[in-house]
């Protein structure tokens, strides 16, 4: 799978670990940044990873920064990005099964590398379940985005 990957300079280090276990599981890493430790405001990395998505340029986007809220917060303001911030593995899968998340925001701050790589295979061994109930839903979520 292609992944866009991207973190302000809270995530840094924990992006580096995440970028080396997607190419570990064979996967296609594109990484928008930030390439150094140095403060960078997440709503611009979310902007980078959002429009991967949007575009097809990544089947998948994640982002990491301090707590993973803000980057949840930025990337929800896109049209077409459904972001979730997990920290269990079972919202990591259930977000793309009954969600259909495209980005899922990780804190730094807030879980460590394992879990982080938990959270990581979690996400992207899920599918979307086209059950009617779900497919629905989505719909009104983008609905709700018109209607803005
Ligand atoms: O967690 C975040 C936003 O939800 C950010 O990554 C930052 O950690 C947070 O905004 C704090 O900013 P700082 O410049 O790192 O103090």
């Amino acid at each position: 799978m292609k992944i866009v990957v991207g973190s302000d300079h809270a995530g840094f280090p924990l992006k580096a670990e995440i970028i080396s276990q997607l190419k570990e599981l064979g996967h296609e890493v594109e990484d928008v940044g930030s390439f150094d430790p140095l403060p960078v405001d997440f709503p611009d990395i979310a902007r980078l990873v959002c429009d991967k998505v949007n575009s097809k340029a990544a089947e998948r986007g994640l982002l990491v920064c301090g707590t993973g809220v803000g980057a949840a917060i930025a990337a929800n303001k896109i049209r077409g990005i459904r972001a979730a911030v997990c920290h269990d593995v079972h919202s990591a899968h259930q977000c793309v099964e009954h969600d259909d998340v495209n980005v899922m925001c990780i804190g730094a701050q807030i879980v460590g590398p394992w879990l982080a790589r938990d959270l990581v295979a979690a996400y992207l061994s899920a599918e979307f379940d086209r059950n009617e109930d779900f497919v629905r839903r989505v719909e009104k979520l983008a609905q709700l985005e018109q209607s803005n």
